[in-house]
């Protein structure tokens, strides 16, 4: 690798290129650049040539035209190791590009704008830029690609202890993830222009979905030993989730511990007004529970189905305190605890038990971003909106309305319901699942799966509510609900034998709420 003397700095995202610029100049980088770049860089003191003054064309068409000029492309593309290329460059007198310092125009952010029209988007998509890029990554033995203004310490480092030479590995790394960032990008403006009519009206989901995750951790097996795996994010993911989550403490996680705590997480954050803890087994809560504090949460959640907490994965909404910590490490065995915050004194709690994997994942904003849901079939994936509505308009359909308490205990079992595995049924009372019944082919066996594990956990089930997660087809849930002493109940509603299952509950006493949504969940 020889060293590096010219680089042309052309820059949307300006943050840190005037120190990056800066120490270029002082190991005698010449720097060319373009309009904004370069009169910031100028303006800070830096002497840099106008790519205009160099190709003797300057910019035009409103900055479509900037840099695509063959003295730019040449001094890039050309190959240093054939003399045929080198006497050809000097012939046209084009000096060698050793560095490209890229960052394309916003187009991720212009369409993510609610307003943003198909004219803004289309003037936000850079074509100089990728041309640039792309010519630098290929030709990457010679030449070293900047695309990532993370990367602008290290790169001084390397450069200024080996006085300005940058290691083969460095130029073959920094044109992998240049050619990754071009994909990226033009995957985004694929995945727009695909989504939209000519008139830039959004036409449902693009006929072309190009994913583009980035691979955050390679896994040891997937979900089970004999099956490779590796976890992926969507690039810049920032909202607080498993993929944000840092490992604080443990072993490494595994596949189903990051599913499991996916569904854990997703479901606590649902909390916000009180304490609030969720066990998750098999990708289903088998405890929920709300708590003064998240010691007594926890406590709550534990009780409601002890044995199938074992192993399980347990998330919090709050900082997670040494006390609550102590009291999980000391009393069970399990295999991922994930909150907003892990305090100082809870990680030294963790501490006696170092296989429990600990995981900080920050806080979350108080709603959720829209986002796509998909759901693997062979060959293919099904795609949809996340579900992230809790009910339509709830509508007391019994003689009887449920009174307060069970008001906010339907509500509070309807948010669990919408977590549990369909057929899901949840049996809650004081803020407190005293049974869940999961993944059932019919209803009224989760019903009395749920009844079960209530009467197993020793919890009684009188006076209790219960939530469905799609309508009862037949009076049968409701019946056998009623036996198990539920007094109220949660549903969307819809069936058409409404009638008979409203009929059901009015003889029984009890109070009916629809909530015009369903959760089915699979
Ligand atoms: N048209 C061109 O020749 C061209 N060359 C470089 N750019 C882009 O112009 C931007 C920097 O512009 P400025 O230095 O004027 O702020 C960079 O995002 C770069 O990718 C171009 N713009 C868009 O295509």
């Amino acid at each position: 690798m020889s060293r590096i003397q010219r680089a042309l700095i052309s820059v949307s995202d300006k943050a840190g290129i005037v120190e990056f610029a800066t120490g270029l100049k002082r190991l005698g980088v010449e720097i060319l650049s373009t309009g904004g770049t370069a009169k910031l860089l100028a303006e800070r003191g830096l002497s840099v040539i106008e790519v205009g003054d160099y190709t003797g064309f300057p910019e035009m068409l409103d900055g479509r035209v900037k840099t695509l000029h063959p003295k730019i492309h040449a001094g890039i593309l050309g190959r240093r190791d054939l003399p045929e290329h080198v006497r050809a460059m000097e012939a046209a007198g084009i000096a060698p590009i050793d560095m490209v310092v890229v960052n394309l125009y916003p187009f991720g952010s212009t369409i993510a704008r609610p307003n943003c029209t198909l004219a803004e988007a289309i003037e936000n998509i850079d074509i100089g830029g990728p041309a640039m890029v792309r010519a630098a990554a290929k030709n990457y033995q010679h030449v070293a690609v900047v695309v990532d203004p993370r990367d602008y310490q290290a790169l001084l480092s390397e450069l200024t202890m080996t006085g300005g030479i940058l290691a083969a590995e460095t130029h073959f790394n920094l044109a992998r993830k240049a050619f990754s960032h071009t994909a990226e990008y033009d995957s985004t403006i694929s995945n727009y222009l695909t989504a939209i009519d000519s008139q830039g009206r959004r036409e449902g989901f693009p006929e072309r979905l190009n994913l583009n995750l980035v691979r955050l951790q390679s896994l040891r097996y997937g979900e089970n030993p004999h099956q490779q795996a590796a976890f992926y994010a969507y690039p810049g993911e920032k909202d607080a989730s498993v993929t944000t989550a840092r490992q604080l403490q443990g072993k490494e996680l595994s596949y189903n511990n990051i599913a499991d705590a996916d569904a854990a997480l997703e479901c606590v954050k649902q909390f916000r007004d009180a304490p609030a803890c969720v066990i998750v087994k098999h990708a289903n809560p088998c405890g929920v529970a709300l708590g003064a504090s998240l010691r007594e949460a926890y406590e709550r959640a534990y009780q409601t189905d002890p044995e199938s907490a074992f192993g399980g994965i347990i998330a919090f909404n709050r900082e997670l305190d040494g006390q609550t910590m102590k009291t999980i490490i000391e009393r069970q065995f399990v295999e991922v605890i994930i909150a907003p915050k892990i305090s100082a004194a809870a990680l030294e709690a963790a501490g006696a038990k170092k296989n429990v994997r600990v995981l900080e994942c920050g806080e979350w904003p108080a709603a959720p971003s829209p986002r796509l849901d998909f759901k693997k079939v062979t060959g293919g994936v099904l795609v949809q909106e996340a579900d992230l509505a809790l009910h339509g308009e709830l509508k007391v359909v019994t003689r009887r309305a449920p009174s307060e308490r069970e008001m906010a205990d339907l509500l509070f079992a309807w948010q669990v319901a919408k977590f549990v595995k369909s057929n899901a049924i949840v049996y809650a009372r004081d803020h407190m699942t005293i049974g869940v019944g999961a993944g059932q082919m019919s209803r009224v066996n989760s019903a009395r799966i749920a009844a079960i594990k209530a009467e197993h956990a020793g919890l009684a089930v009188a006076g209790a509510v219960m939530a469905s997660d799609a309508f009862f087809p037949f009076r049968d849930g409701i019946d056998q609900a009623a036996q198990a002493g539920i007094t109220a109940v949660i549903q969307p509603g819809g069936s058409l034998r409404d009638e008979d299952v409203i009929a059901a509950a009015d003889e029984h006493g009890m109070a009916m709420v629809f909530t015009g949504m369903r959760h089915f969940r699979h």
